[in-house]
């Protein structure tokens, strides 16, 4: 952690107490340098093994125009999973041939817009949705790339509501329906089809999930060459790799990560004589999580004797609902008193009417004072992308730095933004 001369945290060679007097708080702060350092690391570990692979940014960790003018410059493509994150790469001019589409629901009104942006592929994830999109594109008289969600069935060592490749899940075609399901897809005329999809779940920190799905899959595309003499092009494994959110959390090697999946996938494809497909992944925390902190200002501040020291800072579940929902881990900074001893333990609440509106349980902190800026990290990953507007609270701005530049790239919404759209009915004002 990086400090300087007034005791001040340091993010991203930005003295972070400035940033929060210049822009005010609750405020987001996203480091432009922190995410392509990410970005290569990941791109470099493909880099190194002769394959042929393409990543692509998910969206949903964190989505607004400049971050898809970033991605867009570093080559990747993007996943998006509804017709908001899709529109918002249109209006970034985000080159529609490397947009993956996703989504377990995906609307009529979706999937045409889809077909007429021209996106690269649909991520087809139900038989339903696959007999509406053939329907569609037959009408268009046009074809759709697709690939297809499986579940493989495995169940990732992470938070519940996070897993996704367990056998209960909403998202993606049972392994055990997989082929019956390519077989009709291969005789629809509106449908092309490129590849196979997985992915297993987030906030993954052990290969093993990740090769036990490569080898599902790759038995899958034996299989499909088998019995349909299908070549499978494309094979998806999904996004998952977790980040350090706590100091001592188990540390995730990118490089060593890749190198295993793709040796499961060379020595399948020897052991089964398939050709190799085009190898896909789909990060999203791992691209933005810590290159995003959050900053507040302490306000209320409340000690229950023998119990607990409740430490109130002026946003909460509504720019962070990652605690109250999967009982998160965040780490935190006192940014003005970075170099300071710490004091107390303390428990970071928000100010939204709500008992589970936590940001951090039992926290040792310097002693905490009203005006205090707390800095919370590795906030980059699902934080602006879940807020909401509970109790109509506005949601904060973001700013972007590269280098020694700081601009906001989101406003922060005003008390007019919030009712902007609400209307009297008729009846009320007669
Ligand atoms: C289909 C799909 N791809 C990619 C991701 C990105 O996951 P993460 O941000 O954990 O890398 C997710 C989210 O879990 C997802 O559902
Ligand atoms: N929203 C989750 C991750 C789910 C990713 C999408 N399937 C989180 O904050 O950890």
């Amino acid at each position: 952690m990086k400090i300087d001369n007034n005791n001040h945290f340091i993010f991203s060679g930005h003295d972070t107490v400035e940033l929060a007097k210049k822009f005010g708080t609750p405020l987001y702060v996203l480091s432009e340098d922190i995410i392509r350092k990410n970005a290569i690391k990941i791109i470099k570990a493909f880099e190194k093994e002769n394959v042929d692979f393409q990543i692509i940014y998910a969206g949903k960790a964190l989505l607004n125009i400049a971050m898809c003018y970033i991605i867009k410059d570093l080559n990747m493509g993007l996943d998006v999973v509804s017709g908001g994150e899709l529109y918002t790469a249109k209006k970034a001019s985000f080159p529609m041939e490397k947009i993956y589409f996703h989504g377990n629901n995906k609307s009529k009104e979706e999937l045409n817009m889809a077909i007429d942006l021209g996106v690269g592929r649909i991520v087809v994830d139900s038989e339903y949705e696959l007999e509406l999109l053939n329907h569609l594109c037959i009408e268009k008289n046009k074809k759709a790339s697709v690939l297809f969600r499986i579940n493989p069935g495995i169940e990732a060592h992470t938070h519940k509501y996070i897993q996704t490749g367990q056998e209960d899940s909403k998202f993606g075609i049972s392994i055990k329906q997989a082929k019956n399901f390519i077989e009709k897809a291969r005789n629809m005329q509106g449908i092309i089809i490129k590849g196979l999809h997985c992915h297993i779940g987030s906030q993954i920190l052990e290969e093993y999930p990740y090769k036990i799905a490569a080898k599902i899959m790759m038995d899958l595309i034996k299989e499909l060459k088998i019995k349909y003499k299908l070549v499978i092009e494309e094979l998806n494994l999904g996004g998952g790799f977790g980040i350090e959110y706590l100091k001592g959390d188990s540390c995730f090697s990118v490089e060593k990560i890749v190198n295993e999946i793709l040796k499961t996938i060379q020595d399948q494809s020897l052991k089964y004589q398939v050709k190799i497909p085009k190898i896909i992944i789909e990060p999203g925390r791992y691209v933005v999580g810590n290159a995003g902190i959050t900053l507040y200002e302490i306000g209320a501040i409340k000690s229950i004797p023998g119990i607990r020291k409740y430490v109130s800072v002026n946003g909460g579940m509504v720019d962070n609902p990652r605690t109250a929902l999967y009982d998160a881990k965040y780490h935190a900074v006192i940014a003005n008193k970075v170099n300071e001893k710490e004091k107390e333990l303390v428990s970071i609440s928000g100010k939204c009417c709500e008992s589970g509106d936590m940001l951090i349980w039992d926290i040792p902190l310097p002693v905490c004072e009203p005006g205090d800026i707390l800095a919370v990290l590795a906030t980059g990953a699902y934080n602006y992308s879940m807020a909401s507007n509970y109790n109509r609270i506005p949601k904060p701005p973001m700013i972007l730095l590269k280098g020694s530049k700081a601009e906001i790239i989101v406003k922060g919404e005003t008390y007019e933004d919030i009712i902007r759209n609400d209307k009297i009915p008729t009846w009320l004002l007669e």
